[in-house]
């Protein structure tokens, strides 16, 4: 029997995360679940962000089901202690480094998405972020500069070899759907950028039928507002894709409806599956959040750690008849709780 764990968290994770798991149970496939405590709610139950016992869980499971985590009570701590840091360290402790974020505008969406309908309407794509390097998880601390001034710093830093096996995701992406891939970068001033682009287009020559386009960051985020349909994968690094993807979820509606999937082979291996929002503490605990994202997330779960596409399928194919007959959560324009539109995917599984 499959074994995924569900790591709620803070905030509105446990909401969300409560409305994926009420899909999966509907659709009896046989799993097993077990929680674990991670976070503010690690911090607080067992006196750390990530709980020894909560990895061993997320080693032994099939799948992770992830919510959020992040607590404003929190953030006096010293960063060790932090929630953020639990996310972080699951993604470094299970190798999870290809990050895959889908942005697809479903039907009826048109109007909630912030670009102007005939702009968004042919938004399809994936944002395929490198996830355990980059700037995240290089040396980091706070020194004093000669002048006496405190200074913070955090280092950049790619290897070839990281860099090659997630553009080798990239290219097998873009082999399974339209043969292109656009690497965003910033080679123009980074070194960390210039090594990207030169492994990248390495890489390139193993997939002659790939059209791939270089393109800066700074552009990238321009490009996904002005033409985001010119984009079907996307390969970049650690923070440019944490910020082009929440760019991308409003081109689509909301960041509520963002799902994601982390990885550390390109299929079949256990992987750790979040909305690719946070905690969200503005609305947590109103039954505002939409749960859709961790809907999403508990679908590309199925496919990509359980093999099991039909019930994924049934998922998605649940949340688009929910939206496009109308299910709407405040951040949709709507007036739905968070339990009354997992009603309403739970009413399209039917
Ligand atoms: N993977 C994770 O666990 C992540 C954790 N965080 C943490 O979350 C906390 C809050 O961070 P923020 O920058 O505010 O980002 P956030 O994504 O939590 O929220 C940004 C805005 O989007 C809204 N929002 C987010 N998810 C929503 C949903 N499902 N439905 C409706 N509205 C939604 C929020 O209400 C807020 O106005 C911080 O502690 C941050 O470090 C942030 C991003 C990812
Ligand atoms: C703690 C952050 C790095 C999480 C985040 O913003 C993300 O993964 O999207
Ligand atoms: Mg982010």
């Amino acid at each position: 029997m499959p074994l995924v764990a569900i790591l709620a968290g803070d905030g509105i994770g446990p909401e969300v995360t409560a409305e994926a798991r009420r899909v999966l149970e509907a659709l009896d496939l046989g799993i097993d679940f077990e929680e674990g405590l991670v976070g503010g709610a690690g911090y607080r139950g067992a006196g750390h962000p990530l709980p020894p016992a909560t990895l061993d869980l997320a080693k032994r499971a099939d799948g992770v089901l992830f919510g959020a985590v992040g607590d404003p009570a929190c953030d006096a701590l010293e960063r060790a202690m932090r929630p953020e840091q639990a996310i972080l360290g699951l993604r470094k402790e299970l190798g999870l480094f290809a990050n895959l974020r889908p942005a697809t505008l479903f039907e009826g969406l048109e109007d909630a998405a912030a670009l102007r309908p005939d702009v968004a309407r042919d938004i399809d794509m994936v944002i395929l972020r490198e996830l355990t390097g980059d700037v995240y998880f290089g040396e980091k601390g706070l020194r004093t500069t000669g002048e006496g001034l405190r200074q913070g710093y955090d280092v950049m830093a790619y290897d070839e070899a990281e860099v090659r096996r997630i553009a080798i995701v990239g290219f097998e992406m873009a082999m399974r759907r339209k043969k292109r891939l656009h690497s965003v970068d910033k080679a123009n001033v980074l070194e960390t950028s210039q090594l990207w682009r030169d492994v990248v287009n390495e890489v390139a020559t193993g997939y002659p039928e790939v059209a791939l386009i270089h393109m800066y960051a700074d552009n990238a985020a321009m490009q996904l507002v002005r033409h985001p349909g010119q984009f079907d994968v996307m390969v970049t690094g650690n923070m440019f894709g944490d910020i082009l993807s929440d760019l991308a979820s409003m081109c689509v509606g909301s960041i509520g409806m963002l799902p994601s999937a982390a990885l550390r082979e390109w299929a079949g291996a256990c992987g750790l599956y979040e909305p690719i929002h946070g905690s969200a503490p503005d609305i947590a605990g109103q039954g505002k959040a939409n749960p859709c994202a961790a809907i999403l997330s508990a679908a590309m779960l199925l496919r990509h750690s359980l093999d099991m596409p039909e019930p994924a399928d049934r998922i998605e194919t649940a949340v688009a008849a929910a939206i496009a007959g109308g299910a709407r959560t405040p951040d949709l324009g709507g007036t739905l709780s968070t339990s009354a539109m997992g009603d309403a995917v739970l009413a399209g599984l039917a």
